[in-house]
């Protein structure tokens, strides 16, 4: 078993009561699935920092992190992945693709059609069964 990366990922809302969907490049890791837009914790970052300052680096936009929504543990075949998803809001600007090649907005119910990192299984379906 490889590394563990400690990633942070934020759930945006947006004012319908959608949440945003960040489609993997083909030349990303993991590429073309589906995941919430997010990185790597660096040395010495809390989370929340981490979020905020990847939204702002992936999405040209700023996002203040409010609340823990779910850790999750991942083992992929090369490596393993400790997921912390934030709740996050959006402050200003809005949130355009540069490294992904799609953003999308989503109602929670729909979440499930899309093929998502298999990371963030966990989440996608904390979220679904918030809307039930
Ligand atoms: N950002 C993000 N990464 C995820 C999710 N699910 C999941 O398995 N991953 C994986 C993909 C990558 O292997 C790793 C995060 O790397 P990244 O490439 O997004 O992070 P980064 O911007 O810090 O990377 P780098 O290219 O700057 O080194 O976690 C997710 O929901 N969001």
């Amino acid at each position: 078993m490889g590394k563990t990366l400690s990633v942070v990922a934020a759930i945006i809302e947006n004012e319908n009561e959608e949440i945003l969907c960040a489609l993997r490049s083909p030349k990303m890791s993991i590429p073309n699935q589906w995941e919430f837009p997010g990185g790597k914790i660096q040395e010495g970052e809390r989370p929340e920092e981490a979020i905020e300052r990847e939204i702002n680096e992936e999405l040209k936009c700023t996002v203040k992190a409010n609340t823990m929504f779910l850790k999750s543990h991942h083992d992929y075949e090369t490596f393993s992945i400790d997921l912390t998803a934030i709740k996050c809001t959006l402050t200003s600007g809005l949130p355009t693709a540069h490294e992904h090649s799609k953003l999308i907005w989503l109602k929670r119910e729909n979440l499930d059609s899309l093929r998502w990192a298999p990371a963030d299984v966990a989440t996608v379906e904390q979220l679904m069964t918030e809307c039930l």
